[in-house]
């Protein structure tokens, strides 16, 4: 919870794994519609995800230094209070959610002064079921989904007579996405360590944790569900400008996805990539009569990248080639 070269010194504990698995949540509804995606929002039929949460506070000092529990809240009864509170929560975003149940352990423990909160979506997706035989999205049946998932992180400390989020980082993390041509790779320093061709056209394979951080925190919470950024619009932001743009490397095809998503998200301050390299090796380079080849899992090591992109990037935005 605190920085690594922050003075203070690192006290915490918590829970880890909580899951909550909410049926029949309110719907999230009237998000701004954007050109890359048919998302129009969420039934939360199941609102599912597993929260982490790590307090903080000069009050439990004494449980390490001296074994003196009196006021340690037993993490198994963070685990209920966090399970609990599903069922009072009326909004329809995580983000709402993992607000809403912060400020309430924030107000009935006076010995916590800071909350440190993650949730990780469990996705589920519609079956698709015929009704007057026409294949329609269940509202009872659903797949638990192995893709991408939804996530977010808040620091909440206690003020003087209320309580503030410091620090949020809305993402989307494990989405995996792969363009089978129209990728390159050249020109990157040659010398004696060098030994991986120039590829003039490439199958490339990335895996992508996105996040975004608002300007103002309260817009992530889905009370104006205009002013919400729902991570299925970015997952298909990431799709498109992957589609459209001849990406020359990684670093070049990230920059141009949180370009695309500032420009979306007027109300964003910066989108964060992490990504990793998992293009695939070629085993067979030419078949005849065809365009194809066959392709193989990559070895390790996989390259990675870190990147952060920013309003003032928007001015300065190159071609998109
Ligand atoms: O998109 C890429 N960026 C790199 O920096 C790099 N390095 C490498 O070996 N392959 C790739 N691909």
């Amino acid at each position: 919870m605190k920085p690594a070269n922050s003075e203070e010194r690192m006290m915490y504990y918590g829970k880890g794994d909580v899951f909550v698995y909410r049926t029949f949540a309110k719907p999230l509804s009237g998000i701004q519609s954007i050109p890359e995606s048919d998302f129009t929002g969420r039934e939360n039929i199941i609102f599912g995800m597993n929260v982490k949460i790590a307090v903080g506070g000069e009050d439990f000092l004494p449980s390490f230094t001296e074994g003196d529990n009196r006021l340690v809240v037993a993490t198994d009864s963070m685990k209920n209070f966090i399970q609990r509170h599903a069922a009072q929560y009326e909004g329809s975003t995580m983000e709402g959610f993992l607000e809403f149940v912060s400020r309430r352990f924030l107000e009935t423990y006076p010995q916590m002064s800071s909350i440190l909160i993650t949730g990780k979506e469990t996705p589920f997706e519609a079956a698709l079921v015929p009704v007057d035989s026409v294949l329609q999205e269940s509202c009872l049946v659903f797949r638990h989904s192995r893709n991408e998932y939804a996530t977010v992180t808040l620091e909440m400390v206690r003020t003087e007579n209320d309580a503030a989020i410091v620090s949020h980082l809305c993402g989307i993390s494990d989405l995996q996405l792969i363009k089978v041509s129209g990728n390159s790779f050249t020109g990157f320093v040659r010398d004696e360590y060098t030994t991986l061709p120039e590829d003039g056209n490439r199958p490339l394979f990335i895996y992508l944790n996105i996040g975004w951080r608002y300007g103002d925190v309260q817009d992530a919470m889905g009370k104006d569900a205009a002013r919400y950024v729902p991570a299925e619009q970015v997952r298909d932001i990431a799709g498109a400008v992957f589609e459209q743009v001849e990406t020359r490397s990684i670093q070049h095809l990230i920059y141009h996805i949180g370009c695309r998503v500032l420009e979306r998200f007027p109300q964003l301050e910066e989108v964060r990539f992490e990504s990793q390299n998992r293009t695939w090796d070629t085993v067979v380079d030419t078949i005849p009569n065809s365009t194809g080849r066959v392709y193989t899992e990559p070895r390790p090591p996989y390259g990675f990248q870190g990147f952060s992109v920013i309003r003032q990037d928007l001015g300065q935005k190159g071609s998109n080639q």
